[in-house]
């Protein structure tokens, strides 16, 4: 029996995939294979909100897994609607990376280095109201595109030629702002030049880790052994990245939160308590409403309790009145 793994075409998801593929052929003993899928979100060059939200990169992949086009298919933990998928199980949440996200400025500038009204890109909601809590005077560029085209924006970065900001040509932003778990992959960390701490920026629910997904079926069953690709799969998962994942989606759903809203959550676990953290902001960096809880229920549902229980407190401090929360 082969593995077929579902892949879409960009460099990260083929690299993040690849490795997963080399992980799992190693643990199960088994031939794999990578089969491209192609998503609307890299077919289609409009917004995201257009597209109706980063679920578009997760769509076409649970399709080929649905219809027997592949047996397994890994995405970026972040990119997964909070929903359930019919038919397919998490399978594995294997060991996060870092959560953080990071400045990629020119002359290796840091954030509070950057001269007043400087251009930083970025498409993410959550990460403008964050930089514009941090720094008011920044002017927030949105841009989109995968991370190549976005590091190309920024002159004097390692691999770019120029190294003036030129407004109007494809050199125009002082720094963007990426998550380091995406650079780190794909072997890019040379042009960070601050990784900002989560006191700063919070990071997306799920950033730096992958979502291992397949058909029910073929799932790790809860007690026995299952096949050799449930058994493969049991081992990548990683259960504290998984209690921490559950924390912080738990709070997302409880938010209703769509994937473009302005929500940063990171939880962790440290000797027997599991930690969360969670910000909401206003878009233009305005208002913030942040809070942390803990709990010792290291089991999924303490996970979830926590998630929900953090969710309330940030809406009863009214979340819900300073930000679009449905934004997808
Ligand atoms: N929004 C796209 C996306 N989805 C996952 C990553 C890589 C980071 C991760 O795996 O969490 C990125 C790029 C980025 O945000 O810089």
């Amino acid at each position: 029996m082969t593995v077929r793994i579902g892949t879409r075409a960009s460099k990260l998801a083929l690299t993040q995939t690849q490795q997963t593929a080399d992980q799992l052929a190693a643990v199960g003993g088994f031939p794999v294979e990578l089969v491209h899928v192609r998503t609307d979100g890299d077919v289609l060059t409009g917004s995201l909100s257009q597209m109706g939200g980063t679920g578009v990169f997760v769509a076409a992949l649970r399709d080929a897994l649905l219809r027997d086009e592949c047996d397994v298919a890994v995405h970026s933990l972040k990119d997964l609607p909070t929903g359930a998928a019919v038919g397919l199980s998490l399978a594995a949440t294997p060991r996060r990376v870092d959560v953080r996200d990071v400045l990629c400025a020119r002359g290796g500038l840091k954030l509070a280095d950057l001269p007043a009204g400087a251009r930083i890109g970025t498409g993410s909601p959550r990460r403008a109201a964050q930089l514009r809590a941090a720094r008011a005077d920044l002017d927030i560029v949105d841009i989109r595109g995968n991370v190549d085209t976005r590091l190309g924006r920024v002159p004097g970065l390692p691999g770019n030629s120029t190294d003036q900001v030129v407004p109007g040509k494809s050199c125009d932003l002082d720094a963007v702002v990426l998550a380091a778990a995406g650079l780190e992959r794909i072997g890019r960390l040379d042009v960070v030049s601050e990784y900002l701490e989560t006191d700063v920026m919070l990071p997306a629910a799920g950033q730096g880790s992958l979502a291992i997904e397949c058909r029910t079926a073929d799932a790790p069953a809860k007690p026995g052994p299952g096949g050799v690709l449930a058994q493969a799969l049991a081992a990548l998962d990683d259960p504290d990245t998984r209690l921490a994942v559950t924390a912080e989606r738990a709070l997302l759903a409880r938010l209703e939160a769509g994937c473009a809203a302005p929500v940063g959550a990171y939880a962790y676990r440290r000797g027997s308590m599991l930690h969360l953290e969670a910000v909401v902001c206003a878009v233009d960096g305005t208002a913030t409403v942040r809070d942390k809880r803990a709990t010792d229920g290291l089991t999924e549902v303490g996970a979830t309790l926590l998630g929900i229980e953090l969710a309330e407190l940030l809406l009863a401090a009214g979340a819900a009145d300073i930000a679009d929360l449905q934004a997808s």
